[in-house]
This record gives structure tokens, sequence and C-alpha cells, in this order.
């Protein structure tokens, strides 16, 4: 079954596949498979939309495996796939954004991307891409030069559209305010622990397509934790079912209008993570979910230092940029 698609504001293009395929794997670039081959699978399985990021290390196989694609005849044309990727906080510095994004599209050998995003709200000092910021490099972002030059790269045609990510409503609010193409994604943590009722609200409002990032807690990453999968609520919905707690995530996740990342690197996986949209949760199910006590699961503390920006996870979550 084809992946249901939503229109991007600002992107006449191309529209957004709900489900897409998250391409982090941590340690990055260390994974034990074959990244490319990986992408390749899911590309067999019938994924159209991948996430990626400069941070990622998996942008050289993603550009390698759209390519063999094309040559194996999986694809006709590029324009069948959406390819995300993210600038990084180094490069979230006016003269950096074009720059970082040509490297993307160097790394990938593609002459655009459909989405690109800012990855946080926050700049650390240019230099090396690093999985931890250091404390002492962070420097607060100019989200209005920093979005201009986003607003370039668009011009230019080497992003089919632009946006955001880990921007909660205030941050995202400021940057409405000033910018001429307002981001047509933001791109956050999201899952039935983690449900962003007024974020969605807000995006709702001004038209901005959130993709759900971490829709079943990230459960055996760096930083995920078991909160999700192990939640009894979600159990008992998917014994109820006979679906796994995966894929209720996943339903309740699209059920919400937005669009969601999920990653796997295991193919029975990646084709159970599709297999959600020949049926529905009930209401009595979607209400027992939007009773679960909320509990964020990505910390977030490696960008807070005593010294600011952000001083707290409550200024980098809910506080002003
Ligand atoms: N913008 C941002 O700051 C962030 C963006 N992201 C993006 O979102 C994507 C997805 O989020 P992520 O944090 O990876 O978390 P997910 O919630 O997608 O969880 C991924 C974990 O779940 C496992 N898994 C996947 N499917 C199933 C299943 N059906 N049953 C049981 N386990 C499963 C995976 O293992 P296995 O591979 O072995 O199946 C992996 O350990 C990332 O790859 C990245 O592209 C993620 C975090 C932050
Ligand atoms: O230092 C922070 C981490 O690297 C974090 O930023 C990433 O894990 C990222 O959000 C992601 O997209 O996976």
């Amino acid at each position: 079954m084809a992946i249901p698609e939503a229109t991007l504001v600002g992107s006449f293009e191309k529209k957004i596949p709900l489900v897409s395929f998250g391409t982090a794997e941590y340690p990055f670039g260390a994974s034990a498979h074959s990244v490319k081959d990986v992408i390749l699978d899911a590309i067999k399985i019938g994924y159209r939309h991948f996430d990626s990021a400069a941070l990622y290390q998996s942008e050289k196989p993603l550009g390698e495996a759209v390519k063999e694609a094309l040559s194996l005849g999986l694809i006709k044309s590029r324009d069948e796939l959406f390819i995300t990727s993210k600038l990084w906080c180094s490069d979230a510095h006016r003269h950096c954004v074009l720059p970082a994004l040509q490297k993307s599209l160097k790394s990938m050998e593609l002459e655009y991307v459909d989405l690109y995003l800012v990855h946080w709200p926050v700049s650390v000092k240019p230099g090396e891409y690093e999985l931890l910021v250091k404390k002492k490099d962070l420097v607060p972002i100019d989200i209005k030069a920093v979005w201009e030059a986003m607003e370039e790269c668009y011009k230019l045609g080497l992003a089919k559209s632009i946006g955001v990510s880990n921007f909660t409503c205030k941050k995202l609010q400021a940057l409405l305010a000033t910018s001429k193409i307002p981001p047509a994604v933001n791109q956050v943590e999201m899952n039935p622990l983690w449900q962003q009722k007024k974020l969605r609200e807000l995006c709702r409002e001004k038209d901005i397509i959130i993709t759900a990032y971490s829709p079943l807690g990230a459960k055996g990453t760096l930083w995920g934790k078991n909160w999700v999968m192990d939640c009894e609520g979600l159990q008992q919905i998917a014994n109820q079912k006979n679906k796994t707690v995966a894929q209720i995530c996943l339903r309740w996740v699209y059920e919400h209008g937005v669009s969601l990342l999920v990653k796997s690197f295991n193919k029975e996986r990646m084709k159970e993570n599709l297999d959600i949209f020949d049926w529905k949760l009930s209401s009595e199910e979607s209400r027992m979910i939007s009773e679960i006590p909320q509990r964020k699961g990505f910390p977030g503390e490696e960008f807070i230092s005593d010294d600011g920006p952000y001083k707290s996870l409550e200024a980098l979550w809910d506080g002003e940029i």
C-alpha cells in the first residue's frame, strides 16, 4: 500500500510522505550494517522519504543508495524520493548555511534536497560536527540571520522546502515573526508519552507540518528510553488488537495528522512499521492513550550551560530563543 502524503506549504512540487525512514544510528558513522544496503531494502519495501542530517554521517550512503536504486530500476527518477537533511549547530551561522547545504548535497551527490531543517534552535562555534557539543562552544543563535540564509537556499532551488527541528512554541513564534518564508515543517519528539498537544495546536493554526521523531521512544538508541515500548496501557491495546506496541504508537501518531520518522535497520520491523494504514484505533483506545501520563524522553542536557544561552532545560524547551 502506498504511503499517504501531505501537502507542504510553500512547496508546490512535492508532497511529504507521512511515514518516513530515519537513518540515524548511534554512534554515528559506526553502524554494524551497510547503511546503503539498509536504505536500498527500505526503498524495496516501499519507503520514499528518508531523513538524514549532516550530523548522522548517513548522507553519503543515502546518496549511494539513491544511485543504486536508480540503476536497479527500483525507482525511475530521483524525484520519486523525498530527501530531508539538516543543518548542524556548528553551521547555524548566516555565512555557514549555504556552504553546509552544498556540502550535504555533495555528500549525497544530489542537486537538491526536498526539505532542509535547522536541526536545533542552538548555535555552536563553527568547527567539527560532534555528537555531544562542547558546552564552552555554545553561543546564542541569531535565528533571523540563519533563517534568511535558509530562505536563500530555498530561492536557489537547493532546498525545495525549509523548516526547523526541536522548536517549541515560543521559539517557533519568534521565527514566524521574522521569516518571509514560513517553516514548512517542525520536526520534534512525539509519541504517546510525549504528545505535544500545545505545539500541535500552534502548528495546525500556522500550517506547519509536524514530523514526529522517536515515535517509539527511541528504544535501544544512545539516549532512548523503554518507557514507550514498555508502557502497560499500550501493551494492553496491542494485545487486544493483535498488533505490536510499535504499530499502536505509529498508528496513534499517524491519526494525529502529522508525519512521522521511524528508524529500523531490520527488514521485518521495517515492514511491520508500514503495516499501519488499513486499520484504526477505536475512540476508546484513543481516549486511553490521551490519558497516559506525559514524560519527555529526549533530555537535551548537552545544550545547557551555566554560561548560557540556555541555562536550564526549561529555557531550552519552554523559553524564548
Ligand atoms: N531532529 C532530531 O533532533 C531527531 C531526529 N531523529 C530522527 O528520527 C528517526 C527516528 O527516531 P529514533 O530516535 O531513531 O527513534 P524510534 O522511536 O524510531 O526508535 C528506533 C529504535 O526502535 C527500534 N525499532 C524500530 N522499529 C521497531 C519495531 N517495530 N519493534 C521494536 N523495535 C523497533 C530500532 O531498532 P532496529 O533498528 O533494530 O529495529 C531502534 O532501536 C531517527 O532515525 C532520525 O532520523 C531522531 C532523534 C532526534
Ligand atoms: O547532542 C545531541 C545529540 O547529538 C542530538 O542532537 C542528536 O541525537 C539529534 O537530535 C538527532 O537528530 O539524533
